[in-house]
This record gives structure tokens, C-alpha cells and sequence, in this order.
């Protein structure tokens, strides 16, 4: 039984859900005002707590900048509240009073005229306690930290003037700024900026964690992200929730949990996963390689790599343990048949992953997999191929599991009348996936995953060290590893993909903080994927 914390951490809501579930909760009794002193008492609390170092902005900050300390001196911390026409400027008027008796100096930028009424009762305390406010950018007085509350997911339409030039403003000052809820400007469910969004230093999402904070339009803007949990019924959130298809956070639990650990103890080679890749060409040797390291960080009980005959010796000398393949090739050096072994076809394998360095030459190669009925993954030139041969008409015509694992160039060239993978990356892999009815993995600095029922696995962590060729031939190796372990397990394949891509993350981390970003070339990852789990 997964605990409520970890269910809670994997749930990502739409601003549509969470408004339903925060009206269940309020029908159910909860006082409006008893749960926004909760929630801004939650997050008055972590603004105390946050040591000015873990701060991205920290640098225009002095490292004993008072603001931060349990206790300020008096005077010598200056917080800027900004407040917005709703309950998110309510939840920053709560945290603006909690501050101002902690002893922090306080002042409140509130530009809006009419304000909802739990707001305006806020702000009408706040005066009568003395704390200055003001109602243009232009009499702002200096400070250390700014709270944005100016809006949460209630923001529905384009910032105009004077809000949207303030917020420019804003943004200009090197002074840490810390979001409530989300960046003020982000749209909630697809990350878009409308008009200008704060440029926050530190996000607290509250309750539930919003779309936005995965879609890689809005990375920039949101700093640092944590979720307050402020007790939500999972009740609620199931109720809400029920029969959508889900969008989820893979969390270490669940990766953990669908790899194939620990081994039964009794076993053998070919129980545990027989893995085909067919990759390289004589222009691209090093993909196949990648590919083949990356499987064998899988735990794969037997490995079988398919590349052109001229590869063979160079491919023995670095996977000694795998069976390599040596196929008859084309002038260019592209695979011309594949030539397997003998009393073996490609229904022989549990899985195959299909594509690295392959070349446009390889096109027969990759229409003899589809045809096979074999659970497939197809990554780089073999999506390249899918997509000349037309993906969605093809892959409508395959029984067995096809994984496709695009970037977004690929995913365009795969998917061109899938709308919108620039303005919402989680729809549009979504709708790929439903309308080719293959499991697709749309990299990105927020990789997502949708299975053909339309439910969504998000990689909620990563690095930009990972952008980098050889990269992605990694994960093609690694992903086709699992797949080949759980063939005979009962464990959905969008949940084994999504596991690898959360393991080729934390590589990616992991190997980023021992050597820099610009330390994690492609075969230095394959070495910190057994790391990773360690
Ligand atoms: N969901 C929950 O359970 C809780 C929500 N709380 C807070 O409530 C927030 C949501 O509150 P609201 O629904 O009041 O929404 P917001 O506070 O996000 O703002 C909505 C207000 O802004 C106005 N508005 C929208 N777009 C605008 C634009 N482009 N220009 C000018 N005005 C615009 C709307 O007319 C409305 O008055 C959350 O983000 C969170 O901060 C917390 O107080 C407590 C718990
Ligand atoms: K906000």
C-alpha cells in the first residue's frame, strides 16, 4: 500500500480539477477562510525555512541576508507582497500579516481596484496594522524578497497593461521572487505565458501539482518547485478524478517498484528478457554501441544486436557478453537484410528496439519489423522511416506493443496533423498516442509518456546535460532491456517506459553533480545508470 504522501506526489491536476475538488472540500464544510489561513500559514512557514543558498537568484542576495533568519532584527528584512484581485492575493495578504508579527518589514503592492471579498477583508486588516500599501510599481520602495499572490489558477485571460508592464518590471529587479501557487502569468494547465509572467525564483505549488509545472514552456519561469501539502482528502481527489485518464508524476516508488528487482531466485538467461536491437551503420558506428550499453545497464538476461557486418568486430570488443549480429550491408553502409541466426526469427525475441544509426538505407529493415510480431520500440531513423511510410496508418495496421520514443522534431514529422505539440506537449502526445494507438515517449526537458487510452506519465526531474548526441540511443538500449524482462510480467508497458525515462534522468542527474553539466557525454551516462539505483 502506497502511503497518502506518495500518492498525493504523483497526482497532477488541470485548473478544471482542482477547482472541482476544492469545491467538494469546501461542500464538505471547510470553511473558505479556515483553509486559506492553512495553506498561507504553510507557506509563511517554508519562507522562513528556505536558506538563502538554495535560492537560484541567491547571488543577489547577501548570504546573511536577514529576511531569511527565524527572528529578523526589526527593519532588516524587507519582504514585498503583491496582491492580486483573488484568492491567490488572499493566500499572499495571509502570508504578508504572518511575516509582518515575525518581525519581517512588509510592504504590499495591491494594483487592483476590486478584489474578492476574503481578499479585501486581508488587505483591510494589513492597513490597519500599519503595514504601507501601494497601488503603483512606481512607489515601490526596495526589498529583498518579493511574494507574488498576484494570480493563481483563476488567471483565464491575457495580461494587459499596467499589470503586464509591472510584471516586466518586476522581473528586472535582481530580488528572489517566490510564487504562490504558480507563477502569476502562466497558464495553468499548459504553462503558456499569457502576455508576461513572473520570473519566479521559487515556486510553492499548492495542494495538488498543476499541469503547468511539466510543460517545458514554462520551466524558465518557475524557479524552484515544491509542493505544500495541505491535506487534501485523497477521497476528493479520487472522486474528481475518477474516470479521466490520469496524468502522473513517476515518482522513485513507483520506478522502483516496476523494475525487475529483486530476481526470483531460480532463473535463467532466457526468463530473463531476450533483447533484439538492430541499430548503426557505417556512418553512424557509435549509436550502436550507446544502444547496446544502455541495454546492458537493463539487467537484460540475453542481448542480440543486428548491425552491419563491417560493425561486427567493433561492437564484439565493447558488449563481449552480447550476440552480435553481423548483417550483409548496402554501398552506404546501412543494414541490407537482416540476417539472424539460424532457427531464429524476430517472433524468437521478447522484444526489439529498432533505429539508432540506422540510416534512411535501413527502410526495409524497418518495414520488416513492423510487420513482425514482436513488441517494438522505434527511436531515431526508425521513426524517421515510420514517418515516410505514414505512422498513424501504419501502426493502426500492428497487433503487438510499438513503443516510439520521438524528440520534437521527429514527433512533428511522425504526428503533422496532431495539433498543438508546441502550446501543449501533454495533449499532443496524448492524441498521438491514442490516434496510432502505440505507447509514445515525447522527450523533452519534461519527457511525457501516453498510452493509447490517453493516460499520461510525466518525468517530473531532469538535467539539460542530457542534451546531447548519443543521449537518446542510451535510453532506446535501456528501455528495450526492460521491455524484454517484463514480457512475461503483467506490468502495463507505458508504466516499464515510463520507469526507464525516469531512470535515464537520474543518470543524467546523478552524473551532473559529480562532473558538471557539461560532464555527462552519452557512454559517462551509461556508466551512472547502475549508479542511480544505487
Ligand atoms: N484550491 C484550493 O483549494 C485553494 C486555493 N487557494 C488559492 O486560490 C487561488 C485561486 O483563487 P481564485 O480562483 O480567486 O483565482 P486567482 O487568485 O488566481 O485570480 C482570479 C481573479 O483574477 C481575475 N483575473 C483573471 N484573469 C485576469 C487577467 N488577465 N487580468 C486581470 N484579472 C484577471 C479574475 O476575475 C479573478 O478575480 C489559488 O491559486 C490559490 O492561491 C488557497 O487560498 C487555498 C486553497
Ligand atoms: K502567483
Amino acid at each position: 500500500m502506497q502511503n497518502r504522501q506518495e500518492k498525493i506526489s504523483q497526482v497532477v491536476v488541470t485548473a478544471g480539477q482542482m477547482r472541482d475538488i476544492e469545491k467538494r472540500i469546501f461542500a464538505a464544510g471547510m470553511p473558505v477562510v479556515a483553509l486559506m489561513e492553512k495553506v498561507a500559514g504553510l507557506i509563511a512557514r517554508r519562507i522562513q525555512e528556505i536558506p538563502p543558498t538554495s535560492v537560484k537568484k541567491a547571488y543577489s542576495v547577501p548570504l546573511n541576508t536577514p529576511f531569511l533568519r527565524e527572528s529578523p532584527q526589526a527593519g532588516g528584512s524587507r519582504v514585498g507582497i503583491l496582491v492580486g484581485p483573488g484568492h491567490n492575493g488572499g493566500d499572499a495578504l495571509v502570508v504578508a500579516r504572518e511575516l509582518h508579527f515575525r518581525g519581517y518589514e512588509i510592504w504590499i503592492y495591491s494594483p487592483f481596484s476590486k478584489l474578492k471579498e476574503l481578499t479585501s477583508q486581508h488587505l483591510q486588516y494589513a492597513q490597519s496594522l500599519g503595514i504601507p500599501i501601494y497601488q503603483t510599481i512606481e512607489q515601490l520602495p526596495d526589498s529583498d524578497l518579493l511574494i507574488d499572490g498576484l494570480f493563481g489558477f483563476g488567471l483565464e485571460r491575457n495580461l494587459t497593461d499596467p499589470i503586464a508592464s509591472a510584471i516586466n518590471q518586476l522581473n528586472e529587479l535582481s530580488v528572489p521572487i517566490y510564487s504562490i501557487d504558480l507563477p502569476s502569468g502562466l497558464h495553468t494547465d499548459t504553462g503558456e505565458v499569457l502576455g508576461t509572467a513572473i520570473r519566479a525564483t521559487y515556486t510553492f505549488c499548492l495542494g495538488l501539482w498543476k499541469l503547468a509545472f511539466f510543460q517545458d514552456q514554462a520551466l524558465e519561469y518557475l524557479g524552484k518547485a515544491e509542493l505544500i501539502d495541505f491535506d487534501i482528502p485523497l477521497a476528493d481527489v479520487e472522486a474528481v478524478l475518477k474516470d479521466a485518464p490520469r496524468i502522473k508524476r513517476i515518482t522513485r516508488a513507483t520506478a522502483l517498484a516496476t523494475l525487475p528487482l529483486p530476481r526470483p531466485p531460480v532463473t535463467h538467461k532466457y526468463k530473463e528478457g531476450h533483447l533484439l536491437l538492430i541499430c548503426g551503420s557505417r556512418r553512424y558506428a557509435g549509436g550502436a554501441i550507446l544502444t547496446g550499453l544502455g541495454a546492458r545497464a537493463s539487467g537484460v538476461g540475453m542481448l542480440s544486436i543486428a548491425v552491419p557486418e563491417s560493425l561486427k568486430s567493433l561492437l564484439v570488443s565493447h558488449l563481449p557478453e552480447a550476440l552480435i549480429v553481423g548483417c550483409p550491408e548496402t554501398e552506404t553502409g546501412a543494414i541490407a537484410q537482416l540476417q539472424l541466426p539460424e532457427n531464429t526469427d524476430l517472433s524468437s525475441f521478447n522484444a526489439i528496439a529498432c533505429g539508432p544509426g540506422l540510416t534512411r538505407d535501413a527502410t526495409p529493415i524497418v518495414q520488416e519489423v513492423i510487420k513482425s510480431d514482436c513488441p517494438l520500440i522505434l527511436d531515431a531513423d526508425g521513426l524517421n522511416i515510420l514517418a515516410q511510410m505514414g505512422a498513424i496508418a501504419t501502426l493502426k495496421k500492428r497487433q503487438p506493443v510499438t513503443v516510439l520514443t520521438p524528440h520534437t522534431g521527429e514527433f512533428q514529422r511522425l504526428f503533422p496533423d496532431v495539433p498543438d505539440a508546441k502550446h501543449d506537449r501533454v495533449q499532443a502526445v496524448r492524441e498521438a498516442a491514442t490516434q496510432s494507438g502505440a505507447v509514445v515517449l515525447l522527450k523533452g526537458a519534461r519527457t511525457a509518456i501516453a498510452n493509447p487510452q490517453g493516460a499520461v506519465w510525466i518525468v517530473p526531474e531532469s538535467t539539460p546535460a542530457l542534451a546531447r548526441g548519443g543521449s537518446g540511443d542510451v535510453l532506446t538500449g535501456l528501455l528495450g532491456g526492460l521491455l524484454a524482462q517484463a514480457a512475461t510480467k503483467q506490468i502495463p508497458v507505458e508504466d516499464i517506459v515510463a520507469t526507464a525515462a525516469w531512470w535515464h534522468s537520474q543518470a543524467g542527474i546523478l552524473a551532473a553533480q559529480e562532473r558538471t553539466e557539461l560532464g555527462v557525454d552519452a557512454f559517462t551516462l551509461t556508466q551512472y545508470l547502475i549508479k542511480a539505483l544505487t
